[in-house]
């Protein structure tokens, strides 16, 4: 895994977005694969600034979400669905058939999960999958225990994932109790992964991610055996660890 310590949450924000415009520029019809939660908005504005700034275009993009809540539809302003919608694509010139996002509203869901893990098949998987760290190692809504062969499923969420979301809505009562996410393997077939780190709320984990073994009781662990993994942190993010 390549780490690279950066100042502060801008500074993580803009290396990340220059390595995806990269990616963007080089690759005739690009795949991407997008997270939710706090840590990537300010990389979501730093490519819509730069979009704006004529640097590149989204049209040839198809873009793969990580996670939806199980029973919040589109519309719903805590659904990852409205999220994506709010805070990328519509401001950009993406074309949303090209966007996917797993459908959390479906009365089979079982059968939602294997069509988004056929879709990402049949576009030839993902070229950067940009990752959020949660404060228990999950990266999508795997949760600790989640086998490392798992495909796309519906999980449980645990209860510190819950309380850590519980800020997005107005009540604990009201966070889903089950998501759809992107399985373990399916996240390992990406060819390039991005994952983002910022402040001392993250510490522990990252400590843990950096200097732990490799083990299904923390799903981040698993990133140390992908061949093309690079974790942008931020100072504060470095405070469980004593490097320089
Ligand atoms: O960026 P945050 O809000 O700290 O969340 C970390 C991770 O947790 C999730 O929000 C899921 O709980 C992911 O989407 C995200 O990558």
């Amino acid at each position: 895994m390549e780490i690279r310590k950066v100042e502060n949450y801008s500074e993580m924000s803009q290396t990340a977005s220059t390595i995806i415009i990269n990616t963007i520029k080089h690759k005739k019809s690009p795949v991407l694969g997008l997270a939710t939660g706090s840590t990537p908005e300010g990389l979501y504005q730093e490519l819509i600034h730069q979009y704006n700034n004529h640097v590149f275009s989204f049209k040839d993009v198809t873009t793969f979400n990580l996670d939806e809540y199980v029973g919040l539809g589109k519309g719903n302003p805590q659904s990852y669905h409205y999220y994506m919608k709010e805070k990328l694509f519509k401001h950009l010139d993406i074309n949303m058939e090209n966007v996917n996002i797993p459908n959390g509203t479906v009365q089979h869901l079982e059968k939602e999960c294997e069509n988004y893990e056929k879709s990402i098949k049949e576009a030839g998987y993902i070229d950067v999958q940009v990752l959020g760290l949660g404060l228990n190692g999950h990266i999508g809504f795997n949760e600790p225990g989640t086998p490392f062969s798992s495909s796309t499923h519906v999980v449980e969420l645990d209860d510190t994932t819950r309380k850590a979301n519980a800020r997005f809505f107005t009540s604990m009562d009201e966070v889903p109790q089950k998501a759809i996410t992107m399985g373990l393997t399916t996240i390992m077939h990406s060819k390039k992964i991005l994952l983002l780190v910022s402040g001392e709320n993250k510490a522990e984990p990252l400590a843990r991610l950096i200097n732990g073994n490799i083990s299904e009781d923390f799903p981040a662990s698993m990133l140390k055996k992908h061949p093309n993994v690079t974790i942008i942190a931020d100072k504060s993010a470095f405070v469980a660890l004593n490097s320089k």
